[in-house]
């Protein structure tokens, strides 16, 4: 039995039904399934390796079960994710609030850095009908940059901005491991080089 190294850990989190599952299926395996919808009971585990550059990475993603019965459960999953991705739909407004729940939870429990990701799904829905937002995106805009979160809009049903959003993950955690190394090998610590940097250019008598 051969054993995928997983690099980073993703935890997908949000309200039931709001599309998390469609979303990995259609970025691992390229489709979107249209039958009876099935709730997640606990949480399904995937491994993707994704290219980035000449470096492979392999995002180790959970799907969390939106339900509040799993609520607690939800919790196991993201501890030491390196990424979340918080989704909300906008056809519904209360999956924006359990997004915000999402967020909360995160920063008062992350213990690793977790960056955020906060990812409107169903984009299609509104494409065909825009009566049937609910949030608005300029809202959604600011509540991201509020929290320092990435915001992107996609659909499953299309694959819009599917791949783009998880390539955006491992490349932020590409970038990250990056920076950590840069400082280790050259032994520069950057807090210092901005000091220094600092008091060498900018004179505040
Ligand atoms: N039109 C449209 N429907 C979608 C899209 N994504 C998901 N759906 C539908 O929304 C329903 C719920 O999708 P899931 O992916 O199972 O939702 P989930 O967030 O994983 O749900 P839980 O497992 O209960 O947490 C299904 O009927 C999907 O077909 C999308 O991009 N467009």
């Amino acid at each position: 039995m051969s054993v995928l190294r997983v690099d980073a850990k993703v935890v997908m989190l949000g309200k039931e039904s709001v599309g998390k599952t469609s979303l990995v299926e259609r970025y691992v395996y390229h489709r979107f399934s249209v039958g009876p919808y099935q709730n997640t009971i606990g949480a399904a585990f995937i491994a993707k390796p994704t290219k980035v550059g000449e470096t492979v990475i392999t995002l180790g993603i959970w799907d969390t079960a939106g339900s509040e019965r799993y609520q607690a459960m939800s919790r196991i999953y993201y501890r030491g994710a390196k990424a979340a991705i918080v989704c909300y739909d906008p056809t519904d407004s209360s999956s924006f609030q359990r997004a915000q729940f999402w967020v909360k939870q995160l920063q008062d429990y992350d213990e690793t850095g977790c960056r955020i990701y906060l990812c409107a799904t169903k984009k299609d829905l509104i494409d065909e009908d825009r009566t049937l937002r609910q949030i608005d995106y300029h809202d959604a805009q600011d509540f991201a940059e509020d929290i320092g979160a990435e915001h992107v809009e996609t659909s499953s049903k299309t694959g819009n901005n599917v791949d783009e959003l998880f390539q955006k993950v491992a490349e932020d955690y590409r970038d990250s491991v990056f920076l950590h190394m840069t400082a280790e090998e050259t032994g520069i610590n950057l807090d210092q080089r901005t000091d220094s940097y600092l008091s060498n250019c900018c004179h505040m008598n």
